[in-house]
């Protein structure tokens, strides 16, 4: 799925990676002013924010672009020529956005949810707790101590890791320490339901895993009708939760370790404006480059489901991003002020899968 084998030179030669290499973020290279995003051409990113506007206006859309004909309670886009894609623009409200953004930084990182954090620390739990707190992540040199349960439980021999108050250790007593808002900031993926083993690039159904939470089974399979044929239902399995800051990208890949592609992956936008990349099944087909924002959904079933795509690029910049108005539900009570100043720089993705 992410970072296949390529060889370089060829890499660099396909139109994918031009794309890639056209949105992704460069900034100027000044050391005495704040680094700046240089611009970017974005005259060709499809906006389906102004093609849905414009559809309500006069019920026309783009050449390439059509409205699909469905029950959704929402204007569902498809491209002309990319059979199995569907574009949601608002699909989710401010409300449904602020619940999903709490859940994935909240409940979703939790064991037996695996994060790219696993490898090196062991399961985590209450990360987003020890972020308001203020606590750090401390690796104990003793590990006789009784500190209680610990939130590795991996190796009891070898080091713990528990998460402190600044004033609770002296640095004599730990070998190492992390704080619980790098942490936050360092997360990049977790897992719900069936759990994804990045390194054998497939669903290991013998990890511990709960089901998905059942209010994400129940939008999933809402959001996956426009995809399904009719009487059949998406049952979702498993969700992988991306997590981008500035800078970060997604590169090209396919999604093709879930057995039936008929049915889509439902994949959900939250917080800051993307680009988003879909090509066609070669490396060498020209994407189509398009804004994902925070409340859009894509589904991608069927003939999409062997589409290159990925995200070169989000938006952080204040002025880009088009997450103020979200953030700043965030604002009450006062510990809401921590997914605020997280979101406000921050893009989540939730994609939800059938695997069997
Ligand atoms: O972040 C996105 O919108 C796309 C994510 C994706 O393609 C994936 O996780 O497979
Ligand atoms: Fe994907």
């Amino acid at each position: 799925m992410y970072g296949a084998a390529q060889v370089p030179g060829d890499l660099e030669r396909t139109a994918f990676r031009k794309a890639e290499k056209k949105y992704k973020l460069y900034k100027t290279a000044s050391k005495k002013s704040r680094k700046k995003a240089v611009e970017t051409d974005l005259s060709d990113v499809y906006d389906f924010k102004l093609i849905l506007e414009s559809f309500e206006r006069s019920g026309e859309t783009p050449p390439g672009i059509f409205k699909f004909e469905c029950d959704f309670c929402r204007p569902v886009f498809c491209f002309e020529g990319r059979p199995g894609f569907y574009f949601i623009p608002g699909a989710l409200s401010t409300e449904e956005q602020c619940h999903w953004v709490r859940e994935s930084l909240t409940r979703f990182p939790q064991p037996p949810n695996r994060t790219n954090h696993n490898a090196i620390y062991g399961p985590i739990y209450n990360l987003f707790t020890a972020v308001q707190n203020g606590k750090s992540l401390v690796e104990l040199k003793n590990t006789h101590e009784d500190t209680g349960p610990s939130p590795t439980s991996s190796n009891q021999d070898a080091s713990r890791w528990v998460f402190k108050e600044k004033s609770d250790f002296s640095e004599g007593d730990i070998c190492n320490s992390i704080a619980a808002s790098l942490l936050l900031r360092k997360l990049r993926w977790s897992t719900l339901g069936l759990q994804f083993d990045w390194s054998k690039r497939n669903y290991d159904v013998r990890l511990p895993h709960n089901k998905i939470p059942d209010t994400l089974c129940q939008l999933a399979k809402k959001l996956a009708r426009p995809a399904m044929s009719e009487g059949v239902q998406f049952q979702p399995e498993a969700a992988i939760v991306n997590y981008f800051s500035s800078g970060d990208m997604l590169g090209g890949h396919l999604d093709d370790m879930e057995a039936d592609w008929s049915k889509p992956i439902v994949s959900i936008s939250l917080g800051c404006k993307a680009v988003f990349l879909l090509g066609g099944k070669a490396r060498e087909d020209s994407p189509a480059a398009m804004f994902l924002r925070s409340g859009d959904v894509v589904l991608m079933a069927g003939q999409a489901r062997e589409c290159f795509h990925g995200i070169p690029r989000i938006f952080t910049e204040e002025e880009d991003a088009e997450v103020s108005s979200l953030a700043s539900q965030f604002q009450k009570p006062e510990d809401q002020l921590f997914f605020a100043e997280y979101i406000r720089t921050s893009r989540i993705n939730i994609n939800i899968r059938q695997v069997h």
